[in-house]
């Protein structure tokens, strides 16, 4: 299976970095800067899962090539837009969009610059990052990305797409329900990403602060009732079954977005945050807390 990889930053680098390592015949898509620094550098994993360096097959978007089967779409929201145009000369009628962005709002987008049936559905759980070397650092053992076909269960697409991405160090998960598990992941990341940018701490600090689990939990339950409201199809128990997840985290565990404030870099809020605020207003639904957390996020943006 030819694999293209969109975006060789710290989902892509690493996942693409795993299936390399597994001998699958992977490509990164990348921009020119990028190209230079990987091509003198190779693609340097630094990971508690054991690290890597290797040479990556490299394209820009002005390259000639055949379609690829299998697109693992990794950039972040803001670059969305300009990703997908770089993307389409190397799309085929039988390319396979897999989407690892956080958030629900890329998914329209996607759909319609490659067709419903070309997109099925993705997200990740890990915790990597580019270091100032332009190295892809992955902090704890968390590595796992899921996917899977978002209307038609089991098909011969699916099973090919699952045993490439099969037997590497990350753990690919094949789910038959993957458009819950992403609105799921949605309302995890949203709080998760909130709270650490709106307090400034990881996650230990926060839950464990007095009122901390609280204002968690009600970020939550606001959260899932917007969701609700407005059709997402998430399940009645989700708020508990996330705060238990926020128990379990490692006390020093940071949100993505938190360590893009922290390097001073763009932020993902309109994509996360303003959009999920933006289905409160169309269900009229009250969002008082997560309007702060979204304050909090464009008083930042207005200041970097
Ligand atoms: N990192 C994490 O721990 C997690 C991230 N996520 C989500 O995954 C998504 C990706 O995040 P992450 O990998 O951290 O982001 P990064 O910024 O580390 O990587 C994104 C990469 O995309 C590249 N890129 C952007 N536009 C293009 C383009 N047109 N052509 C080629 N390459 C392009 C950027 O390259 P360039 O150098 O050219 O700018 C960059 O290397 C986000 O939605 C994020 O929320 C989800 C779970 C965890
Ligand atoms: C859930 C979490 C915190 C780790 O995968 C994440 O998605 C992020 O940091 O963007």
């Amino acid at each position: 299976m030819r694999i293209l990889v969109l975006g060789a930053g710290g989902v892509g680098g690493y996942f693409g970095g795993r299936l390399v390592e597994k001998r699958e015949d992977v490509t990164f898509l990348v921009r020119e800067r990028r190209k230079q620094l990987l091509e003198n550098n190779g693609l340097v994993i630094r990971s508690v899962k054991g690290d890597l360096t290797f040479k990556p097959k490299l394209i820009t978007k002005t390259d000639k090539t055949d379609p690829f089967d299998l697109v693992l779409f990794s950039t972040k929201a803001y670059h969305l837009e300009e990703a997908i145009n770089d993307l389409k000369p190397f799309v085929g009628e039988q390319t396979v969009i897999l989407p690892l962005l956080n958030g629900i709002a890329h998914l329209p987008l996607l759909k319609k610059a490659f067709g419903d049936d070309q997109v099925i559905g993705g997200l990740c759980f890990i915790e990597t990052t580019l270091n100032k070397a332009g190295e892809v650092v992955h902090t704890s053992a968390l590595d796992r990305l899921v996917f899977g076909e978002p209307d038609h269960q089991g098909s011969e697409r699916i099973q090919r797409i699952t045993d490439a991405l099969s037997d590497t160090k990350a753990e690919f998960v094949l789910s038959d329900h993957i458009t819950q598990d992403m609105w799921h992941k949605y309302l995890f990341i949203t709080v998760m990403s909130g709270v650490t940018t709106l307090m400034r701490a990881p996650i230990g600090p926060i839950r464990e602060s007095d009122g901390g689990r609280d204002f968690i939990r009600r970020l939550f339950e606001e959260g899932a009732q917007i969701m609700k409201a407005s059709g997402a199809p998430i399940d009645n128990a989700i708020v508990d079954k996330h705060m238990q997840l926020i128990d379990q985290l490692g006390y020093d565990m940071k949100s993505s977005m938190q360590r893009d404030m922290e390097k001073g870099s763009l932020i993902e809020g309109k994509h996360l945050q303003g959009y999920l605020l933006q289905l409160a207003k169309e269900s009229h639904v009250d969002a008082p807390l997560l309007s702060v957390v979204y304050q909090n996020l464009k008083v930042y943006e207005k200041m970097v």
